[in-house]
């Protein structure tokens, strides 16, 4: 997953000393303290923890869709905090790709519909979204599914549609909260390698969210948080060929 020697690992997303309180007053909890964070290209940087540590809300101040008390985070050269809201939503349409834990897929529209609207948003004729969308389908294994609901599909393969619309617009960020969570042992290894092929572009970088250890040897970099700190980062390289441990998550 080492990107290629002429195109060397850049830090693309960095986050300094960043804070985030909710409530006011006696209820006021400190949940971000001082987080310095950083992601390059060509890597997953895996964000592990227990439960309530702040992992959400780290991975929402970096995709900007919560702001944040104090620090700074830069992303692909732009400071977040510094881009007024219009600019910020068309940088993160263009920017960020998103995948949720509960897919957040669309009923009423197709498959092919569905993984199409970024491109919709961004402007892009139907028809021109929908050839895109087909392109995208065929990579994750879906192609001769483009036409259904996501509600005939299964769990594993409503992932991959939520992988296919992440990756139909080419972001160079690709955001992952907890992507792995609800899928058995063989989706969430299909869902991983699809992680790993888009990380593999020198010029990408994947964040995942996650405690699923079954995914760990996936990351070639773990940083791991705590009570609102990164606590410890370590760096894998792979030697061996990552793999998905068939064993029940802790
Ligand atoms: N909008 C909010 N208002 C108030 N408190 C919040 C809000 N969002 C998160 N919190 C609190 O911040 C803390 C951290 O939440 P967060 O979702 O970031 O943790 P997490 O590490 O992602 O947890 P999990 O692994 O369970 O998803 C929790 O105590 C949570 O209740």
């Amino acid at each position: 997953m080492t990107p290629p020697s002429s195109s060397p690992s850049q830090v693309v997303v960095d986050a300094r000393s960043v804070e985030k309180s909710f409530g006011d007053g006696p209820n006021r909890i400190r949940v971000l303290k001082q987080v310095d964070f950083t992601a390059r290209t060509g890597e997953i940087t895996m964000l592990v923890g227990p439960s309530g540590c702040g992992k959400t809300t780290l991975l929402s101040a970096l995709a900007g869709t919560l702001s944040i008390d104090n620090g700074t985070i830069r992303v692909f050269d732009h400071s977040l905090e510094k881009m007024s809201g219009g600019a910020l939503t068309r940088f993160r349409s263009n920017t960020i790709g998103f995948i949720f834990q509960q897919f957040n897929l669309i009923p009423t529209l197709s498959v092919a519909e569905n993984v199409g609207v970024p491109l919709r948003i961004q402007g892009v004729s139907s028809g021109k979204a929908l050839k895109r969308s087909r392109e995208a389908l065929e990579k994750v294994g879906l192609g001769d599914r483009w036409k259904e609901r996501p509600n005939k599909l299964s769990g594993g393969q409503q992932q991959r549609v939520a992988i296919a619309r992440a990756l139909v617009h080419e972001p160079p960020l690709i955001i992952c909260d907890e992507p792995t969570a609800s899928l058995d042992a063989k989706s969430g290894e299909i869902v991983l390698d699809l992680f790993r092929k888009a990380a593999c572009s020198p010029d990408r970088a994947v964040i995942i969210v996650t405690h699923d250890s079954r995914i760990f040897s996936y990351a070639d970099r773990i940083s791991r948080m705590d009570d609102g700190q990164i606590v410890e980062t370590t760096e894998q390289d792979h030697q061996q060929t990552p793999h998905f441990e068939h064993e029940t998550p802790h």
